[in-house]
């Protein structure tokens, strides 16, 4: 199996090392690996002034699966809109078609004190988030900032954006979701804004067309606004969510914080034919960056996930994801997870417990 590593920047080269160590212990023990690094997002920009360098897309496309940290940073808010690091990560997934972003958002136990909601109401907490990724407001065009005549004389500058979505875009991952729900607890919540928008409104009766073919998953139907607060008052009355691209940003940030942290929760980006890019949900979080602080154990779930969806090597993710359950039955938290009573650790330090644990 061959993995293009991509860290990125700020804190994506340290979560990334630890990911790689990881892999790597298990190539030591028979795993056939190869693993090769480019840069992507600022590291992108500052290597071939391009976010997304051709060589970088080149290996995406050849290798099997993609282990990728995290893009963006201060340094580079000046530059021009296709420049930005963000532009990559976005090019990347849809030049590799990967429309299916499956986020789970779950509780380890002895992390319900680091939790945001009361331990009674996360205990047990198991929900997936499918996004979907390469439509919706982040690719519809047009899109653009222009001089317009201003309704109060004279002429503004506005900015716009295009809300779009295929029915075949989102059958296509309706699929994924219904699929997924089917081996999980056989409940799919579509969320949208089917009152206000047009597109939320074909984006729900896709879903039910689709139901047509999961007579077995029980589909119901939220807004997002409502969503946002149900998962906050009452997460575990979800199994499996499915929503739009922007909508399913948003509310994965804020699932995270239901498992104790944003740098808890991996994904796994997938196209039609399981080929995968992995990376935790969060950002490069330029404010710890260099300081070797960030919880590595997003991006080490996301190998896990990789050895899951895109290896179909069940028992290798199991090993994986024991190895962080016992790091954190063993009292190892980094600064985002720590509570009274347990022992605080680097990224560094959270690497290798993993590695051990393994
Ligand atoms: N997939 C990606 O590459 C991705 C995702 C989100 C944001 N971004 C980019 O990252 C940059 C920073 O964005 P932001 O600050 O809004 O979001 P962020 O997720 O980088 O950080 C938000 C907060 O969470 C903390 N945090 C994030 N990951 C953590 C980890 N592993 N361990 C401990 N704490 C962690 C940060 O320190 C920060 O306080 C921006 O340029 C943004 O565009 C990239
Ligand atoms: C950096 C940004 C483009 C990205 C997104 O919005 O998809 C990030 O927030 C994410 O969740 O992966
Ligand atoms: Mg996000």
């Amino acid at each position: 199996m061959k993995i293009a590593v991509l860290p990125g920047d700020g804190i994506g080269p340290e979560i990334v090392a630890q990911a790689v160590k990881v892999l790597e212990a298990l190539r030591a023990d028979g795993a056939k690996l190869e693993m090769e690094t480019a840069p992507i997002g600022g590291a992108g920009y500052d290597a071939a002034g391009d976010p997304l360098p051709e060589a970088t897309l080149t290996l995406a496309r050849e290798a099997d699966a993609v282990l990728l940290g995290a893009v963006g940073g201060p340094q580079y808010d000046t530059l021009d809109r296709p420049l930005r690091p963000e532009r990559g990560l976005l090019r990347i997934r849809k030049e590799l078609n990967l429309f299916a972003n499956l986020r789970p958002a779950l509780l380890y136990p002895e992390l319900a004190g680091a939790s945001s909601l009361k331990p009674e109401v996360v205990s047990g907490l198991d929900i997936m988030i499918v996004r979907e990724l390469t439509g919706d407001v982040y690719f519809g065009q047009p899109r653009g900032i222009e001089v317009r005549p201003s309704p109060t004389g004279g002429s503004e500058r506005v900015g716009f954006n295009t809300m779009l979505y295929s029915e075949s875009e989102v059958r296509r991952v309706a699929h994924v979701a219904f699929g997924i729900a089917m081996k999980r607890g056989r409940k799919l919540c579509s969320v949208e804004k089917a009152n206000v928008l047009e597109c939320s409104e074909l984006w729900k009766e896709v879903m039910i067309e689709v139901s047509k073919d999961y007579p077995e998953v029980e589909l119901s139907h939220m807004y997002v606004d409502n969503a946002a607060m149900q998962l906050i008052r009452a997460p575990k009355q979800f199994d499996t969510i499915v929503t739009g691209n922007i909508f399913g940003d948003i509310l994965s940030d804020a699932a995270s914080m239901l498992s104790g942290s944003i740098g808890m929760l991996p994904s796994a980006s997938l196209d039609a034919h399981d080929k995968g890019m992995y990376e935790p949900i969060h950002g490069s979080a330029p404010d710890i960056a260099g300081r070797n602080l960030a919880n590595p154990l997003a991006t080490i779930l996301s190998a896990a996930m990789m050895y899951r969806y895109t290896f179909a090597d069940l028992a290798t993710a199991d090993r994986i994801e024991n190895a962080v359950k016992k790091v954190i039955a063993q009292g190892l938290r980094t600064g985002d997870i720590w509570t009274e009573g347990t022992r605080k650790v680097s990224c560094s330090e959270m690497g290798d417990a993993v590695v051990a644990a393994l």
